[in-house]
């Protein structure tokens, strides 16, 4: 956690977090089991370091959030500001077992929707800060997913892999977007595409 510093309070919630994966990854199998080795650059690290790319968000969606990252991560950093609220959505079922148990033992001011993507942000109505996404599709398949939240003034943030320049083009072929990359803490190949505004392309090319 040297890469991105939290408190000490934090950290010892990120142990209990890190104990809690490890657990049910024997029996549940929630994330790759290579990435367990590495688990604190790989996936606390990798997820707390957006915080600060949002620091005033209230209400933030996570999409397919798998075990946690970068959502409850998010979730644990913010517990004690009474105005956060972090939307966890997932289409795995014991995932989404796994991130209510954590949520309910930590207190954490966290919905678990257990639903597909599409389904859930179908009707929503209610006004949202920032949408994210990691290790879930390329940019331009997120970008279609999150647009009615990016067109009514939610910021996106998308971590991604060093593609990234070739995903912002594809993207741009479909979508007008105002982003700006950041350089991330965690590999120095990878960037965080911070979208901050999103219109469609008028003139998309021909399928
Ligand atoms: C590769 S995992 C990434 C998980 C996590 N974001 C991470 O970075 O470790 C992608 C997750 O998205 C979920 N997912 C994929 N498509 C989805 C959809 N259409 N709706 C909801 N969840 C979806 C999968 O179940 C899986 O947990």
């Amino acid at each position: 956690m040297a890469l991105v510093p939290v408190s000490r309070e934090t950290a010892a919630l990120f142990d209990r977090y890190v104990a809690l994966l490890e657990k049910w990854q024997k029996i549940k199998n929630l994330v790759g089991p290579a990435t367990l080795a590495e688990v604190w650059t790989r996936h606390i690290a990798d997820s707390a370091q957006l915080d600060a790319l949002a620091p005033k968000a209230e209400t933030w969606v996570d999409l397919g959030s798998g075990a946690g990252f970068p959502g409850l991560v998010i979730a644990i950093m913010r517990r004690e500001d009474p105005d956060f609220h972090m939307e966890l959505v997932e289409s795995n079922g014991r995932k989404c077992a796994f991130l209510r148990e954590v949520s309910r033992e930590f207190g954490l001011n966290v919905t678990v929707r257990d639903g597909r993507i599409e389904d859930v942000l179908a009707g929503w109505t209610a006004p949202v800060d920032v949408v994210s996404a990691r290790a879930l599709a390329p940019l331009s398949a997120l970008l279609g997913l999150s647009s009615e939240l990016l067109k009514t003034g939610a910021i996106g943030l998308f971590p991604k892999g060093q593609d990234v320049e070739h995903e912002l083009t594809e993207a741009s072929k479909y979508w007008r977007i105002n982003a700006l990359t950041v350089a991330s803490k965690t590999d120095p190949k990878a960037r965080i595409v911070r979208v901050e505004a999103l219109a469609p392309n008028p003139s998309p090319p021909r399928s």
